[in-house]
């Protein structure tokens, strides 16, 4: 019996990057998404499905066996934590840095910090694992306002270009960590539907490397 596989995207770079790899693996959409209000969609392979959703839910999609795959920032997974997720494959796409950031020319206070950050799990243990005391306080967007209106001493972000920091006075302090996106896939999916998932993950993979060595990313 073919399984049914369910495929966890977000739209913006993460859809528009990942459907030409989709599409190395034999799995292309059949509407056009920009122009639909659907969350589901059909591809040109009849056992596979692809939900849009937002970017910090598809790690809670694929938990769950919502979505049997995902693809998903590192940010991102490192926010959630990981649980009941395999991660076989970096897709090398949506490159960025995953920074602090504060007023430019100003030096973190020497005691207890304010941070502003939509990664509050990922910031709480960063500043711990440097020993240092934070209170962490959670927004949804433009962190870059935070400091700039004195809510926070200090923000954790996403740094691609450095444009966003600089146009509103800030600038790049420590780096926690390189990101890209990864592939993430259900636990209990990948023992039970291993024979639909592994080709759809091993075509990926060479989509990647092919990528890679011909300098195109
Ligand atoms: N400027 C950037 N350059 C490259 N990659 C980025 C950039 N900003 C974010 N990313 C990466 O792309 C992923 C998706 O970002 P995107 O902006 O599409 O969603 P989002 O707005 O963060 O999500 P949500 O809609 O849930 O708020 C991020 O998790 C990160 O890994
Ligand atoms: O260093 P830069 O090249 O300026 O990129 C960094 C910005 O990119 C992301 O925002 P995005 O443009 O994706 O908008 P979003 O806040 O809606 O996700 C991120 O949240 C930063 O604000």
């Amino acid at each position: 019996m073919t399984d049914s596989i369910t495929i966890a995207l977000s739209k913006g770079r993460i859809l528009e990057e990942t459907l030409p790899l989709l599409a190395e693996a034999g799995i292309e959409l059949v509407d056009d998404v920009k122009k639909s209000r659907k969350l589901v969609f059909p591809t040109t392979d009849p056992n596979v499905r692809i939900l849009i959703i937002r970017a910090t839910d598809v790690p809670t999609y694929v938990q769950y066996g919502g979505a049997d795959l995902g693809v998903t920032g590192k940010d991102v997974l490192m926010e959630h934590g990981g649980e009941g997720l395999y991660e076989p494959l970096d897709l090398n796409i949506s490159r960025c840095k995953l920074m602090t950031a504060g007023k430019k020319g100003e030096q973190p206070p020497a005691g207890r910090i304010r941070v502003a950050t939509k990664f509050v799990n990922l910031a709480r243990r960063y500043y711990a694992a440097q020993g240092r005391q934070a209170d962490i306080i959670k927004l949804y967007g433009a962190m870059e306002l935070a400091p700039i209106l004195d809510l926070a001493d200090e923000i954790v972000d996403i740094v691609d270009t450095g444009n966003t920091l600089k146009a509103n006075g800030l600038e790049p302090r420590e780096l926690i960590d390189h990101i890209s996106s990864r592939l993430v896939v259900n636990r209990a999916s990948m023992k039970m539907k291993h024979g639909q998932i592994n080709p759809i993950i091993e075509k990926m993979a060479v989509a990647v490397d092919r990528r890679r060595g011909s300098g195109s990313e």
